[in-house]
């Protein structure tokens, strides 16, 4: 069998085996790690010219199966791929046109497959984006809160302000922000299963009069500025480049002159929207985030610009996002059994990589997160944020 492999295999000396369909049993180097139990035998040829994508679809479609530290894992997936030529390619990644329809078909994709399914391995709050660990020692539930703490302290939150939530997930946004700051929220998600627990936990927590929660596309919002702050966490990486202004036109005509716009979410390292990662990304597009798109963050802030918002302040998160995965990944591994009674076992394959891939991006400078403050200045140009930053670490 040896001789199906391609022999620059053995000379990598990666910690994984090879269990083949007849037992037997190949280690490419020494102490195996990870165990790949390959059923399909043009998996082994694969093996010597292997993009992320391949392997990692190669996974989800069933052609083997994994053991061991799912981490190292995805560490020797990269190391193949990088030894074995699977390059980054050059030319600028497809850009595509997003209309309802299709976004709204990619967002009951992603966050409609079950609430059960996403309780099992976020915080208690289910926020679903990235972490704020002030000293890197905080849980995934302090570290989150810490989050929701930063971003309203950010949006200098006052009680009985109107905020904005653009995509407001599981609404634990919106909960914190009208129970520790006293503001009003109206919040907006595209996903149904979403909406239906945000409104019930809103409910529950006796929120209802100062929180409201609608099913609602960005597009149709109100354009009268009569929210005091707008926040967006996480959602605009479903816009697309086709649609950035429109996004942030959308964003500053809800917000009223003087008030604040805080946008949170992932954005690519290469400016010209070159693929990185070795075929994650194009992984990421097929199974994970159908039509989802990173702009740079010299892209997002150009367009804020273009469309009237004064960037005044700009934070990289991108280790807390690369810890903040570690935790949601680790969080589904020891729950394997029970989130195999939730989801199909494609969609817990599809996942299981997700997390533990994004986790790696991160922290090798695949993608970046970036906290993007802006203004809309009043006509005369001013506004009412404080002299200096000292108010958010007080
Ligand atoms: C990654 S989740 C983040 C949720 C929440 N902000 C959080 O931090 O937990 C992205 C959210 O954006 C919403 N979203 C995506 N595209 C949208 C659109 N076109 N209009 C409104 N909401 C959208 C999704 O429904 C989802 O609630």
């Amino acid at each position: 069998m040896q001789a199906h492999l391609p022999p620059v295999l053995h000379e990598l000396r990666l910690p994984l085996r090879l269990r083949l369909w007849d037992g037997q049993e190949l280690d490419l180097g020494p102490n195996p790690r990870v165990t790949l139990d390959v059923h399909d035998p043009t998996l082994l040829t694969q093996l010597g010219r292997p993009s992320l994508d391949a392997l990692g679809s190669a996974y989800v479609e069933g052609r083997f199966d994994l053991q061991g530290p799912l981490s190292e894992v995805i560490r020797i997936g990269d190391a193949l791929s990088r030894a074995l030529g699977a390059e980054n390619e050059t030319a600028p990644g497809e850009r595509e046109e997003h209309d309802k329809a299709t976004d709204a078909a990619a967002i009951a994709y992603h966050y409609d497959l079950s609430n059960d399914f996403y309780a099992l391995w976020l915080d208690p709050q289910m926020v679903y984006s990235c972490a704020y660990f002030p000293t890197g020692t905080e849980t995934l539930e302090q570290a989150q809160l810490a989050k929701l703490r930063h971003l309203c302290l950010k949006l200098r939150l006052k009680p009985g302000e109107r905020l904005l939530d653009v995509g407001c997930g599981w609404g634990g946004l919106a909960r914190y922000a009208a129970r520790e700051f006293g503001v009003e929220v109206y919040g907006i998600t595209l996903s149904k299963e979403q909406l239906s627990l945000a409104r019930q936990r809103v409910e529950a927590e006796g929120l209802s009069d100062r929180v409201q929660l609608e099913l609602l596309d960005y597009r149709d919002l109100p354009a009268d500025g009569r929210f005091d702050k707008v926040v967006s966490v996480g959602m605009f990486e479903h816009v697309g480049h086709a649609n950035l202004g429109l996004y942030f036109r959308t964003l500053f005509n809800a917000v009223k002159p003087g008030g604040l716009v805080l946008n949170h979410g992932i954005t690519a390292c290469t400016t010209d929207g070159r693929p990185v990662g070795r075929g994650a990304g194009e992984f990421i597009g097929r199974y994970v985030f159908p039509h989802g798109e990173l702009p740079h963050l010299a892209t997002a802030i150009a367009r804020m610009s273009e469309e009237g918002l004064e960037v005044v302040d700009v934070e990289s998160l991108r280790l807390h996002y690369a810890r903040t995965l570690r935790f949601w990944s680790d969080n589904l591994e020891a729950h394997l059994e029970q989130a195999a009674t939730l989801v199909a076992e494609k969609s817990l394959r599809i996942w299981r990589l997700y997390l533990a891939g994004c986790a790696y991006g991160f922290e090798n400078n695949w993608i970046n997160l970036h906290q993007i403050l802006a203004v809309r200045p009043r006509a005369d140009g001013s506004h009412d944020l404080p002299w200096s930053r000292a108010d958010l670490y007080g």
